[in-house]
């Protein structure tokens, strides 16, 4: 099938949905679903890559198995059938650290033209200690640079909130974490990550130099501006663009670009912070923000930042979105070499960023709402990794939450209001 994977804007709404789970439908009998029933067939590309990138992964490709073989049915009024079928086909590649020991680059080509070919992209995550002192261009984290460009992925969307179930994780206080829903919308394949010219060299004393320049054209600023003023319409209405503008000549015009931007959004209400102010807001009282559109560096920063408020990096998912072609989905943290192989690794970043695969990579929301709502019931029933532990609560390593998660996808559907 081909991929519904432009990046449709109008469709942006908040990835995660927090409103209480009121109504219980039951999930319809397991029906053979006769020759004639259409079939939608997705193909995924799933790079593991490395550390907890494959415990991960596995995790979240059963997760998107089960929730694609109950989408189709309608369950009123009974007998229960099926209007349609999900099938994927799972493609596997090399990446990374994985795919240098066995390909010697980060980024094969088979690889990425698999990613282009596919509809939809799942990273798990990539680097560790053993090629941390590869010359650049045979890091790990090449290769993913090297991929978001290939893909042409410039928006990344990273939802944090803290769910209500976990408001005891986060390393602030109750008051302050409760509540926070917000929506970072960074810049991903431009600024000081790709800006030329960039290297080592010698200065006039002699000295090693290295490098980097932070560039940004008027284009790359407007396109990422009208995905972050369309994501802030279908949330609370309020866009904070956090930039630099008191010294760095990128953000100077970044913050230009984004106002002009702001006239044919008048329903959105934008504001400006410098990013070490943003920083420090984002502890102080982070329910003030909405959403929050930055460029690449500060995007990394800032949003590793907001996932401790939610409790844990192990719970925040992402979408990267080009205007055509599939998009790419990876939970934000890394390969966490420090507890890799030891089934300690949380999955529900990965699990959430399949469900963002469903919503914004395929179009499929209601298997996506069946995934966000089935971590929500695993979180009441009480199930935690070591990452967002706390008293009174069952501890779990990464497969056993996995297996919980797919027993609330397989459970009576709760559908959310
Ligand atoms: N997108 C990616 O693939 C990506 C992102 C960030 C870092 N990295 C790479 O990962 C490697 C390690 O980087 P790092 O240590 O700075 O960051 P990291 O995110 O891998 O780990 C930081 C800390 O968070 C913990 N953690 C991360 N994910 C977790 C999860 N799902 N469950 C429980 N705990 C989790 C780790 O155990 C560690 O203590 C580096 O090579 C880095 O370049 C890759
Ligand atoms: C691993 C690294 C290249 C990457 C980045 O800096 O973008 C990571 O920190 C992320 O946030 O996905």
């Amino acid at each position: 099938m081909a991929a519904s994977v432009q990046l449709n804007l109008r469709s942006f709404k908040a990835p995660f949905n927090l409103k209480p789970i009121a109504k219980q439908f039951s999930r319809p009998g397991r029906i053979r679903c006769a020759a004639t029933t259409p079939t939608k067939r997705y193909s995924i590309t799933l790079l593991p890559g490395d550390g907890i990138g494959p415990e991960v992964i596995s995790v979240a490709k059963n997760v998107l198995k089960l929730a694609g073989s109950l989408e189709g049915f309608l369950s009123f009024p009974f007998p229960v059938f099926p209007l349609f079928r999900i099938e994927f086909s799972f493609q596997e590649m090399p990446m990374g650290g994985a795919a240098l020991d066995l390909t010697g680059v980060p980024l094969p080509e088979e690889t990425l033209s698999a990613a282009q070919r596919a509809d939809a992209v799942l990273l798990g995550a990539i680097g560790g200690y053993k090629w941390d002192k590869n010359e650049k261009h045979l890091k790990p984290e090449t290769g993913l640079l090297q991929l978001r460009e290939g893909l042409k992925v410039f928006a990344n969307l990273r939802p944090a909130t803290v769910l209500p179930q976990l408001v005891d994780s986060s390393t602030l206080k109750k008051d302050v974490a409760e509540g926070v829903d917000l929506m970072v919308v960074r810049e991903l394949t431009g600024g000081i990550y790709f800006g030329k010219p960039r290297g080592f060299g010698t200065n006039e004393k002699g000295e090693d130099i290295g490098f980097n320049t932070e560039v940004y054209s008027t284009h790359e600023i407007d396109r990422i501006a009208r995905v972050a003023f369309e994501i802030a319409r279908k949330r609370r209405g309020q866009l904070c663009s956090v930039d630099k503008a008191n010294v760095l000549e990128a953000s100077m015009l970044w913050r230009k670009r984004v106002t002009a931007i702001a006239s044919e959004y008048p329903d959105v209400e934008l504001s400006h912070m410098y990013v070490d102010n943003a920083a420090m807001q984002l502890v102080r009282y982070p329910k003030q923000f909405d959403t929050i559109v930055t460029n690449n560096i500060f995007g990394d920063i800032l949003s590793d930042e907001a996932s401790m408020i939610t409790g844990s990096i192990g719970m925040l998912p992402s979408a990267s979105l080009g205007e055509s072609g599939p998009g790419l989905f990876e939970p934000i943290h890394g390969s966490a070499p420090d507890i890799a192989g030891q089934d300690k690794a949380n999955p529900l970043a990965t699990i959430l960023s399949a469900a963002m695969l469903l919503k914004y990579g395929l179009g499929e929301a209601n298997a996506a709402n069946r995934i966000e709502n089935a971590v929500l019931d695993t979180l009441n029933r009480g199930f935690r990794t070591g990452d967002i532990y706390s008293t009174g609560n069952k501890l779990v390593g990464c497969k056993e939450m996995g297996e919980e998660v797919l027993k609330s996808v397989d459970s009576p559907v709760p559908t959310a209001i």
